[in-house]
C-alpha cells in the first residue's frame, strides 16, 4: 500500500482553483479508463494533435461532444480565418471547435455522455462548492493521453464561449502540474502533484489561468489499474 505518512489535503492554489486528491475511488477509476479505452478507437479516435507551426503535440487526445483541434478555415463560415476578423464563428484562430475530427480521420466526433456531465457537476460542487456548478450542461470532453515523455506546454482553455469551470480528472501515471496566472505564461506559478484519480476544478477568476503539465513520472500509476502512462480528462461547457 502506498500509506502516506502524512494525508493529502485539499488546496485551493488560487480563488476559483482547487486540488481534491483522490476523488476518484479505485471502481470509479477502473470503470473510467475502460470506457476512455472504447472512447479512443476510431472512428474520430486517439490522433496525434498538430501544432499551428507544423508540429505535434507529445500528448495524444480522443474529444467527445466537440472536437477540439486546429483549423483552417472558419467553421461558422468557411472563409480562411486569417482573411476573416469580423466573422462572428465561434472560432478563436487557429484553433476551435468543430463537429467532426477535422485534423485526425473527418469522421463525426463522439457524442458526451449525459452521465459525464453529472460527474463534473458533482466534482465543480465538491471543488468549490455547490454555487460554482454551472447553469448550462458540460457538453465537452477532452482525453490526453501521456506516455512516459509526453508533456503539455503552458496554455490557456479558451475556445469555450462559457465561463464554466473546467473540471479535470487524472488517471494513471503521476505528473507535475503546473498552474499559473491568467496574464503570462511564466511565475508566478504552483507545482501540484497530480495522482490517479485526483480532481483540479479550475473556474472563476481562475477559469482563464494558464496551466500546462511539464512532467510525468513513469511507472507510477498504481499497479491495480492496468495504465502504463498517464490519462486526463478535462470536462468542459462549450457555450457554442
Ligand atoms: O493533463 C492535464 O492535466 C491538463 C490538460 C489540459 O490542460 C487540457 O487538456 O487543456
Ligand atoms: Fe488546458
Amino acid at each position: 500500500m502506498d500509506a502516506e505518512l502524512f494525508p493529502r489535503e485539499r488546496a485551493e492554489l488560487a480563488p476559483g482553483a482547487a486540488h481534491v486528491p483522490d476523488w476518484l475511488p479505485a471502481e470509479r477509476q477502473r470503470e473510467l479508463l475502460a470506457t476512455c479505452r472504447d472512447w479512443a478507437r476510431p472512428p474520430a479516435g486517439l490522433r496525434t494533435v498538430r501544432t499551428p507551426g507544423g508540429g505535434t503535440m507529445t500528448a495524444r487526445q480522443v474529444c467527445l461532444g466537440l472536437h477540439w483541434g486546429v483549423v483552417r478555415a472558419c467553421p461558422a463560415c468557411g472563409r480562411p480565418l486569417r482573411d476573416n476578423p469580423g466573422c462572428p464563428g465561434p472560432h478563436q484562430y487557429p484553433y476551435a471547435y468543430t463537429p467532426t475530427a477535422v485534423d485526425g480521420d473527418g469522421a463525426p466526433v463522439k457524442p458526451f455522455p449525459g452521465r459525464l456531465g453529472e460527474v463534473a457537476r458533482r466534482a465543480v460542487a465538491d471543488a468549490l462548492g455547490p454555487a460554482a456548478v454551472p447553469g448550462p450542461p458540460y457538453d465537452i470532453a477532452l482525453i490526453n493521453f501521456y506516455d512516459g515523455t509526453a508533456h503539455m506546454g503552458m496554455h490557456r482553455d479558451s475556445e469555450e464561449r462559457a465561463d464554466a469551470p473546467v473540471v479535470s480528472l487524472s488517471l494513471g501515471d503521476t505528473c507535475v502540474f503546473r498552474f499559473g496566472n491568467t496574464e503570462t505564461r511564466t511565475r508566478p506559478y504552483t507545482d501540484v502533484e497530480l495522482r490517479s484519480g485526483d480532481l483540479f476544478v479550475f473556474g472563476g477568476p481562475a477559469r482563464a489561468a494558464y496551466h500546462g503539465v511539464p512532467r510525468v513520472h513513469p511507472g507510477t500509476a498504481p499497479p491495480w489499474l492496468g495504465l502504463a502512462g498517464r490519462l486526463n480528462i478535462t470536462l468542459r461547457v462549450s457555450g457554442l
